[in-house]
């Protein structure tokens, strides 16, 4: 549904040339959540703004819904557009997006606010009302169309830019930080609505965010980026399987101390119905062994259940490939970490964090070993 190949924006400045997006290949599938994270500074911004042209990519394309805008901006001097052709004013018609500080009219009342987009569209005032009362109900705000946003809540204002995101009947919406500026609960309430909303209308949500739990309660996708780079992608549970991947360990933050080069430090991922605690008990009895678990985490991503698991079986990797391989059959997603010097930190730590947004190791106590 969105796609950007080789996408690249230079900001430039009286000063120097910013590169705020380096080459950035994207691919989100239709009726995907898909979660951009990266530090401040990183070009999420810069991504979501190129995606519908309101900033002119320096190079690249981008392509939504089949068409692709960027062959349909007309390009102005430096890399400004003049003004938005009527073809891309027509493709960005099918493009909604919600913004960080919401960005509503104080003037108006919240089903003025839903309008506006309405009576840019050309609707007549009777059509718009309908349908600004409709995308009311839809977000839950149907009692609120008459007040005026300063009444409002946070998580409603955010509601409201949600409901005007929809009124062009988009099939993408874009969100920039669209839950930054709410408490928690608010947060997880927002969130939910557009997880709704993306499964009742198959809306394509592309979410840039700086908050980990973001992407883990919602996205069924996610993408690191550095640096104007994409450095890691994939879906939750590809990003799992991938042995190292920076956006799984700080989805799933595993603690614990490896305790040194005679013992084999292991991560094990498990989905939805597999559990690792009978596999580690077997384990531990099959091949009469010490297994100590360092740390665990369950949780949920996109709705599914996922759990990993760091353990520390006694001797070097070579002297257990035979219990490893065993957990390999078990169907569990192996890692073994790298063998460490006795006062050298956990391999994790070492390769760590790569968006600093939560500690990836040496989070939890060690819990005690597994009886045999
Ligand atoms: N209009 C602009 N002119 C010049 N430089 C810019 C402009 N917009 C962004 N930049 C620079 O481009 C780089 C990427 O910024 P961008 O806002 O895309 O990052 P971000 O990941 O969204 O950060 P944040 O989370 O802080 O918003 C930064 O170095 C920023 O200073």
């Amino acid at each position: 549904m969105i796609t950007t190949t080789d996408l690249s924006k230079v900001y430039r400045t009286k000063d120097r040339d910013i590169t705020a997006l380096d080459g950035v290949n994207l691919h989100v599938a239709q009726g995907e959540m898909y979660g951009v994270i990266g530090q401040s500074g990183a070009g999420k911004s810069s991504l979501i703004r190129c995606v519908n042209l309101l900033e002119t990519p320096t190079s690249g394309s981008v392509t939504v819904d089949g068409r692709e805008l960027t062959a349909l901006a007309r390009r102005g001097s430096r890399g400004r557009p003049k003004r938005p052709t009527p073809q891309l004013r027509a493709a960005r018609s099918s493009i909604g997006m919600v913004f960080q500080h919401f960005n509503l009219l104080s003037s108006r009342t919240v089903r003025g606010n839903v309008e506006l987009p309405l009576e840019i569209l050309g609707l007549t005032r009777r059509e718009r009302s309908r349908k600004a009362l409709e995308l009311l109900d839809l977000v839950g705000l149907a009692d609120k169309a008459g007040v005026h946003p300063a009444r409002l809540s946070g998580g409603q204002k955010q509601r409201v830019g949600i409901a005007r995101a929809l009124a062009g009947e988009p099939k993408v919406l874009l969100s920039d930080e669209a839950t930054s500026a709410l408490d928690p609960e608010t947060t997880r309430s927002v969130l939910r609505l557009l997880r709704d909303l993306n499964q009742q209308l198959d809306l394509t949500v592309l979410l840039i965010t700086h908050e980990m739990d973001v992407v883990k309660s919602v996205c069924d996708s996610a993408a690191l980026m550095r640096d104007g780079r994409v450095v890691e992608s994939g879906t939750v549970p590809e990003l799992l399987a991938t042995p190292g991947s920076e956006l799984a360990r700080e989805l799933f933050p595993l603690g614990g101390e490896v305790g040194g080069p005679e013992r084999t430090a292991v991560d094990i991922t498990f989905h939805g119905d597999t559990a690792a605690e009978p596999v580690v008990s077997r384990l531990s009895r099959a091949y009469d062994l010490d297994v100590s678990i360092l740390g665990a985490a369950m949780d949920t991503a996109a709705g599914k259940q996922v759990g990993r698991m760091r353990i520390e079986l006694p001797g070097r990797y070579e002297d257990n490939v035979v219990p490893i391989g065993y957990l390999r059959e078990q169907g569990l997603q192996i890692e073994v970490l790298p063998a460490t010097e006795p006062a050298a930190a956990p391999a994790v730590s070492a390769a760590a964090p790569a968006t600093g947004l939560a500690p990836a190791a040496g989070a939890s106590e060690p819990a005690p070993e597994v009886a045999k």
